[in-house]
Protein backbone atom coordinates (compact mmCIF):
# COMPACT_ATOMS: atom_id res chain seq x y z
CA UNK A 1 0.00 0.00 0.00
CA UNK A 2 1.60 3.10 -0.66
CA UNK A 3 2.09 5.62 1.98
CA UNK A 4 -0.31 8.61 2.15
CA UNK A 5 1.63 11.85 2.46
CA UNK A 6 -0.67 15.33 3.25
CA UNK A 7 0.80 18.54 2.31
CA UNK A 8 0.71 19.38 6.31
CA UNK A 9 2.75 16.52 6.91
CA UNK A 10 5.06 17.19 3.95
CA UNK A 11 5.58 20.84 5.24
CA UNK A 12 6.63 19.40 9.01
CA UNK A 13 9.12 17.24 7.70
CA UNK A 14 10.70 19.80 5.34
CA UNK A 15 10.96 21.90 8.22
CA UNK A 16 13.70 19.34 9.71
CA UNK A 17 15.89 20.36 6.89
CA UNK A 18 15.25 24.18 8.47
CA UNK A 19 17.28 23.53 11.95
CA UNK A 20 16.21 27.23 13.22
CA UNK A 21 12.77 27.21 11.78
CA UNK A 22 10.08 28.03 14.26
CA UNK A 23 7.52 26.60 12.13
CA UNK A 24 6.70 30.30 10.61
CA UNK A 25 6.50 29.17 7.28
CA UNK A 26 5.18 25.96 7.94
CA UNK A 27 1.92 27.45 9.04
CA UNK A 28 1.87 30.35 6.27
CA UNK A 29 2.23 27.40 3.25
CA UNK A 30 -0.38 25.90 5.51
CA UNK A 31 -2.35 28.73 5.09
CA UNK A 32 -1.94 28.73 1.71
CA UNK A 33 -3.32 25.29 1.13
CA UNK A 34 -6.68 26.00 2.86
CA UNK A 35 -7.57 29.34 0.86
CA UNK A 36 -6.73 26.86 -2.13
CA UNK A 37 -9.69 24.13 -0.80
CA UNK A 38 -11.84 26.83 -0.59
CA UNK A 39 -11.57 28.66 -4.24
CA UNK A 40 -10.71 25.09 -5.84
CA UNK A 41 -14.73 24.49 -3.83
CA UNK A 42 -16.17 27.32 -5.53
CA UNK A 43 -14.58 26.70 -8.72
CA UNK A 44 -15.38 23.16 -9.33
CA UNK A 45 -18.77 24.86 -9.33
CA UNK A 46 -18.87 27.54 -11.04
CA UNK A 47 -21.75 27.01 -13.61
CA UNK A 48 -23.94 26.50 -10.54
CA UNK A 49 -23.30 29.39 -8.66
CA UNK A 50 -23.03 33.11 -9.84
CA UNK A 51 -19.40 33.24 -9.94
CA UNK A 52 -19.20 33.14 -13.47
CA UNK A 53 -18.45 36.18 -15.44
CA UNK A 54 -17.30 40.06 -15.50
CA UNK A 55 -17.77 41.10 -12.54
CA UNK A 56 -17.59 44.89 -13.95
CA UNK A 57 -14.62 46.85 -12.71
CA UNK A 58 -11.32 46.95 -13.92
CA UNK A 59 -7.89 46.52 -12.00
CA UNK A 60 -4.55 48.60 -11.83
CA UNK A 61 -3.73 45.58 -14.88
CA UNK A 62 -6.03 47.58 -16.73
CA UNK A 63 -7.93 44.19 -17.38
CA UNK A 64 -11.72 43.66 -16.50
CA UNK A 65 -12.07 41.72 -13.23
CA UNK A 66 -14.03 38.55 -13.26
CA UNK A 67 -16.10 37.68 -10.10
CA UNK A 68 -13.90 34.79 -9.28
CA UNK A 69 -10.31 37.01 -9.35
CA UNK A 70 -11.95 39.12 -7.07
CA UNK A 71 -13.13 35.74 -4.87
CA UNK A 72 -9.76 34.69 -5.12
CA UNK A 73 -8.50 37.71 -4.19
CA UNK A 74 -10.71 37.76 -1.14
CA UNK A 75 -10.42 34.62 0.05
CA UNK A 76 -6.52 34.29 0.14
CA UNK A 77 -5.84 37.56 1.39
CA UNK A 78 -8.35 36.49 4.37
CA UNK A 79 -6.77 33.05 5.00
CA UNK A 80 -3.21 34.63 4.75
CA UNK A 81 -4.92 37.45 7.47
CA UNK A 82 -6.10 34.53 9.76
CA UNK A 83 -3.30 32.66 9.77
CA UNK A 84 -0.68 35.65 11.55
CA UNK A 85 2.13 34.41 9.51
CA UNK A 86 2.22 37.33 6.80
CA UNK A 87 2.47 41.12 7.64
CA UNK A 88 1.80 42.17 3.68
CA UNK A 89 -0.15 41.06 0.77
CA UNK A 90 1.02 42.42 -3.21
CA UNK A 91 -1.99 40.90 -5.23
CA UNK A 92 -2.28 41.04 -9.15
CA UNK A 93 -5.75 42.55 -8.49
CA UNK A 94 -5.21 45.36 -5.91
CA UNK A 95 -3.13 48.78 -7.19
CA UNK A 96 -1.19 48.94 -3.60
CA UNK A 97 0.74 46.64 -1.19
CA UNK A 98 -2.08 45.02 1.59
CA UNK A 99 -0.80 45.25 5.07
CA UNK A 100 -1.90 42.87 7.41
CA UNK A 101 -1.79 45.01 10.64
CA UNK A 102 -3.46 42.46 13.21
CA UNK A 103 -2.06 42.15 16.52
CA UNK A 104 -1.28 38.65 15.44
CA UNK A 105 0.06 39.58 12.03
CA UNK A 106 1.96 42.80 12.12
CA UNK A 107 4.83 41.51 13.95
CA UNK A 108 5.04 38.51 11.06
CA UNK A 109 8.43 38.27 9.08
CA UNK A 110 6.68 36.57 5.80
CA UNK A 111 5.82 38.63 2.99
CA UNK A 112 3.31 37.40 0.00
CA UNK A 113 2.86 38.36 -3.47
CA UNK A 114 -0.24 36.82 -5.02
CA UNK A 115 -1.82 36.38 -8.71
CA UNK A 116 -5.30 34.56 -6.82
CA UNK A 117 -6.90 33.54 -10.16
CA UNK A 118 -4.08 32.89 -13.48
CA UNK A 119 -5.82 32.60 -16.41
CA UNK A 120 -9.15 34.66 -15.79
CA UNK A 121 -10.09 34.42 -20.00
CA UNK A 122 -10.38 30.87 -19.20
CA UNK A 123 -12.81 31.00 -16.61
CA UNK A 124 -16.24 30.68 -18.04
CA UNK A 125 -14.94 28.05 -20.70
CA UNK A 126 -13.92 25.39 -18.57
CA UNK A 127 -10.61 25.72 -19.22
CA UNK A 128 -7.88 25.27 -16.07
CA UNK A 129 -6.98 28.27 -14.49
CA UNK A 130 -4.28 28.84 -11.09
CA UNK A 131 -3.22 30.76 -8.63
CA UNK A 132 0.66 31.86 -8.26
CA UNK A 133 1.84 32.55 -5.37
CA UNK A 134 5.22 33.71 -3.85
CA UNK A 135 7.17 33.64 -0.56
CA UNK A 136 9.66 36.47 0.52
CA UNK A 137 10.99 37.37 4.26
CA UNK A 138 10.71 41.06 5.37
CA UNK A 139 13.95 43.00 5.04
CA UNK A 140 13.42 45.92 6.88
CA UNK A 141 13.23 45.53 10.83
CA UNK A 142 11.89 48.70 12.44
CA UNK A 143 8.30 50.30 12.53
CA UNK A 144 5.66 48.75 9.67
CA UNK A 145 6.65 46.94 6.60
CA UNK A 146 6.89 48.69 3.25
CA UNK A 147 7.12 48.81 -0.08
CA UNK A 148 10.80 47.99 -0.23
CA UNK A 149 10.26 44.80 1.66
CA UNK A 150 7.63 43.78 -1.40
CA UNK A 151 10.07 44.92 -4.00
CA UNK A 152 12.53 42.21 -4.12
CA UNK A 153 14.33 40.36 -6.70
CA UNK A 154 13.53 36.67 -7.14
CA UNK A 155 16.85 35.44 -6.04
CA UNK A 156 15.30 36.58 -2.53
CA UNK A 157 12.09 34.08 -2.40
CA UNK A 158 11.85 31.76 0.45
CA UNK A 159 9.08 29.84 -1.26
CA UNK A 160 7.02 29.62 -4.10
CA UNK A 161 4.29 27.85 -5.93
CA UNK A 162 1.07 27.47 -7.76
CA UNK A 163 -2.61 25.58 -7.78
CA UNK A 164 -3.94 24.12 -10.71
CA UNK A 165 -7.34 24.26 -11.06
CA UNK A 166 -8.05 21.38 -13.23
CA UNK A 167 -9.27 17.91 -14.18
CA UNK A 168 -7.94 17.43 -10.57
CA UNK A 169 -6.79 20.04 -8.38
CA UNK A 170 -2.72 20.33 -7.16
CA UNK A 171 -0.90 22.38 -5.72
CA UNK A 172 2.94 22.81 -6.66
CA UNK A 173 5.70 24.20 -4.55
CA UNK A 174 9.48 24.96 -3.45
CA UNK A 175 11.27 25.89 -0.64
CA UNK A 176 14.47 26.03 -2.62
CA UNK A 177 15.10 22.14 -2.40
CA UNK A 178 13.48 20.29 -5.14
CA UNK A 179 9.70 20.74 -6.68
CA UNK A 180 7.19 18.52 -5.14
CA UNK A 181 3.20 18.23 -5.82
CA UNK A 182 0.36 17.18 -4.32
CA UNK A 183 -3.26 16.64 -5.36
CA UNK A 184 -6.10 17.05 -3.57
CA UNK A 185 -8.09 14.31 -2.50
CA UNK A 186 -11.76 15.28 -2.16
CA UNK A 187 -12.85 12.40 -0.18
CA UNK A 188 -10.38 13.18 2.52
CA UNK A 189 -10.49 17.32 2.00
CA UNK A 190 -6.05 17.09 1.88
CA UNK A 191 -4.03 17.53 -0.56
CA UNK A 192 -2.07 14.54 -0.94
CA UNK A 193 2.04 13.79 -2.17
CA UNK A 194 1.61 12.84 -5.71
CA UNK A 195 4.77 14.42 -8.09
CA UNK A 196 7.31 13.93 -5.57
CA UNK A 197 10.70 15.82 -7.22
CA UNK A 198 9.75 17.23 -10.08
CA UNK A 199 12.29 17.51 -12.67
CA UNK A 200 11.77 19.01 -15.66
CA UNK A 201 12.82 16.74 -18.94
CA UNK A 202 16.48 18.58 -20.35
CA UNK A 203 14.96 18.98 -23.78
CA UNK A 204 10.74 19.07 -25.07
CA UNK A 205 9.40 19.24 -28.21
CA UNK A 206 6.02 21.51 -27.18
CA UNK A 207 6.41 25.32 -27.55
CA UNK A 208 3.49 27.14 -25.75
CA UNK A 209 3.29 30.74 -27.34
CA UNK A 210 -0.29 33.07 -28.55
CA UNK A 211 0.75 32.83 -31.98
CA UNK A 212 -2.20 35.13 -32.83
CA UNK A 213 0.11 37.87 -31.75
CA UNK A 214 2.98 36.89 -34.88
CA UNK A 215 2.65 39.51 -36.70
CA UNK A 216 3.86 42.03 -33.29
CA UNK A 217 6.57 39.61 -32.55
CA UNK A 218 10.08 40.70 -32.82
CA UNK A 219 11.94 39.01 -35.63
CA UNK A 220 13.88 37.05 -33.15
CA UNK A 221 11.07 35.37 -31.82
CA UNK A 222 9.17 34.82 -35.34
CA UNK A 223 12.89 33.23 -36.26
CA UNK A 224 12.72 30.36 -33.04
CA UNK A 225 8.86 30.08 -34.00
CA UNK A 226 10.02 29.44 -37.66
CA UNK A 227 12.60 27.18 -36.00
CA UNK A 228 10.39 24.58 -33.74
CA UNK A 229 8.18 24.50 -37.50
CA UNK A 230 10.67 23.72 -39.46
CA UNK A 231 10.60 19.71 -40.78
CA UNK A 232 13.80 17.86 -39.30
CA UNK A 233 13.19 14.21 -37.77
CA UNK A 234 16.61 14.14 -36.10
CA UNK A 235 15.51 16.95 -33.67
CA UNK A 236 12.47 15.63 -33.41
CA UNK A 237 10.78 18.53 -35.28
CA UNK A 238 8.35 20.28 -36.35
CA UNK A 239 7.53 20.60 -32.45
CA UNK A 240 4.09 20.57 -31.20
CA UNK A 241 2.35 23.93 -30.41
CA UNK A 242 0.49 24.25 -27.37
CA UNK A 243 -1.47 27.18 -25.72
CA UNK A 244 -4.29 27.08 -23.19
CA UNK A 245 -3.92 30.36 -22.57
CA UNK A 246 -3.39 29.95 -18.11
CA UNK A 247 0.09 30.67 -17.77
CA UNK A 248 0.00 28.28 -14.71
CA UNK A 249 -1.73 25.49 -16.93
CA UNK A 250 0.96 25.83 -19.82
CA UNK A 251 3.89 25.93 -17.84
CA UNK A 252 2.75 22.83 -15.76
CA UNK A 253 1.80 21.29 -18.50
CA UNK A 254 5.44 21.53 -19.54
CA UNK A 255 6.96 20.74 -16.37
CA UNK A 256 5.53 17.50 -16.82
CA UNK A 257 6.66 16.92 -20.66
CA UNK A 258 8.83 19.28 -21.16
CA UNK A 259 9.09 22.49 -23.49
CA UNK A 260 9.29 26.17 -23.60
CA UNK A 261 6.41 28.68 -22.71
CA UNK A 262 7.03 32.37 -23.70
CA UNK A 263 5.39 35.48 -23.55
CA UNK A 264 7.73 38.02 -25.41
CA UNK A 265 7.25 41.74 -26.00
CA UNK A 266 4.75 42.85 -28.20
CA UNK A 267 3.25 45.84 -30.11
CA UNK A 268 0.66 45.95 -26.94
CA UNK A 269 2.57 44.61 -24.44
CA UNK A 270 5.95 46.52 -25.10
CA UNK A 271 7.42 45.10 -21.83
CA UNK A 272 5.61 41.70 -21.99
CA UNK A 273 2.65 40.78 -20.34
CA UNK A 274 3.07 39.18 -17.28
CA UNK A 275 3.88 40.65 -14.16
CA UNK A 276 7.41 40.06 -12.34
CA UNK A 277 6.65 39.71 -9.18
CA UNK A 278 2.91 37.79 -9.42
CA UNK A 279 4.13 35.42 -12.39
CA UNK A 280 7.14 35.65 -13.30
CA UNK A 281 9.61 34.89 -10.35
CA UNK A 282 7.63 32.68 -8.88
CA UNK A 283 6.96 30.23 -11.90
CA UNK A 284 11.10 31.16 -12.51
CA UNK A 285 11.59 29.78 -8.88
CA UNK A 286 10.08 26.59 -9.36
CA UNK A 287 11.26 26.01 -12.88
CA UNK A 288 14.73 26.67 -12.22
CA UNK A 289 14.52 24.19 -8.71
CA UNK A 290 12.74 21.46 -11.48
CA UNK A 291 16.05 21.64 -13.15
CA UNK A 292 15.10 24.38 -16.37
CA UNK A 293 15.31 27.80 -17.17
CA UNK A 294 14.12 31.86 -17.26
CA UNK A 295 14.75 34.51 -19.09
CA UNK A 296 13.22 37.42 -20.10
CA UNK A 297 15.46 36.53 -23.57
CA UNK A 298 18.65 38.35 -22.41
CA UNK A 299 18.44 37.99 -18.56
CA UNK A 300 17.41 35.26 -15.81
CA UNK A 301 14.08 36.52 -14.67
CA UNK A 302 15.46 36.10 -10.97
CA UNK A 303 18.69 38.47 -11.51
CA UNK A 304 15.92 41.03 -12.46
CA UNK A 305 15.69 44.57 -10.80
CA UNK A 306 12.73 44.97 -9.72
CA UNK A 307 11.40 48.65 -9.02
CA UNK A 308 7.50 48.45 -9.49
CA UNK A 309 4.68 46.58 -7.68
CA UNK A 310 3.03 45.87 -11.15
CA UNK A 311 6.39 45.66 -13.19
CA UNK A 312 5.90 43.21 -16.27
CA UNK A 313 8.48 41.42 -18.39
CA UNK A 314 9.08 39.16 -21.38
CA UNK A 315 9.53 35.61 -20.40
CA UNK A 316 10.99 32.44 -21.68
CA UNK A 317 10.58 29.54 -19.53
CA UNK A 318 10.72 25.46 -19.51
CA UNK A 319 13.03 22.97 -20.45
CA UNK A 320 16.78 24.60 -20.11
CA UNK A 321 18.10 23.10 -23.87
CA UNK A 322 14.70 25.23 -25.82
CA UNK A 323 15.58 28.14 -23.50
CA UNK A 324 19.10 28.36 -24.44
CA UNK A 325 18.14 27.56 -27.99
CA UNK A 326 15.28 30.26 -28.25
CA UNK A 327 18.12 32.74 -26.62
CA UNK A 328 20.20 32.01 -29.40
CA UNK A 329 17.73 34.28 -31.22
CA UNK A 330 17.34 38.11 -30.81
CA UNK A 331 14.60 37.73 -29.13
CA UNK A 332 14.20 41.17 -27.56
CA UNK A 333 13.47 44.34 -29.67
CA UNK A 334 15.92 47.05 -30.13
CA UNK A 335 14.39 48.95 -27.61
CA UNK A 336 14.58 46.83 -24.67
CA UNK A 337 18.36 45.52 -25.64
CA UNK A 338 20.68 46.82 -23.19
CA UNK A 339 23.10 49.84 -23.92
O1 LIG B 1 -4.62 35.89 -24.01
P1 LIG B 1 -3.14 36.08 -24.04
O2 LIG B 1 -2.71 37.46 -24.47
O3 LIG B 1 -2.43 35.02 -24.79
O4 LIG B 1 -2.67 35.99 -22.53
C1 LIG B 1 -2.73 34.80 -21.82
C2 LIG B 1 -1.91 34.99 -20.58
O5 LIG B 1 -2.55 35.98 -19.77
C3 LIG B 1 -2.84 35.43 -18.47
O6 LIG B 1 -4.17 35.01 -18.45
C4 LIG B 1 -2.60 36.57 -17.51
O7 LIG B 1 -2.91 36.19 -16.22
P2 LIG B 1 -4.23 36.66 -15.45
O8 LIG B 1 -5.35 35.84 -15.94
O9 LIG B 1 -3.86 36.40 -14.03
O10 LIG B 1 -4.42 38.13 -15.70
C5 LIG B 1 -1.90 34.25 -18.31
O11 LIG B 1 -2.37 33.26 -17.48
C6 LIG B 1 -1.81 33.73 -19.74
O12 LIG B 1 -0.61 33.05 -19.98
MG1 LIG C 1 -1.93 35.61 -14.19
MG1 LIG D 1 -4.80 36.85 -12.31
Amino acid sequence: MTETITLGQFIIRQQADFPFAKGELSRLLRDIGIAAKIVNREVSKAGLIDILGDAGGVNIQGEHQQKLDIYADRQFISALKSGGECCIVASEENEGIIRLDTDVSKNAKYIVTIDPLDGSSNIDVNVPVGTIFSIYRRKTTEGRPQLEDVLQKGTEQVAAGYIIYGSSTMLVYTTGKGVNGFTLDPSIGEFCLSHPNMQIPESGFIYSINEGNYVHFPQGVKDYIKYCQIEDPATKRPYSSRYIGSMVADVHSNLIKGGIFIYPVTASAPSGKLRLLYECNPMAFLIEQAGGRATNGDERILDLEITELHQRSPIFIGSKNMVEKAESFNLLNQVLQKN
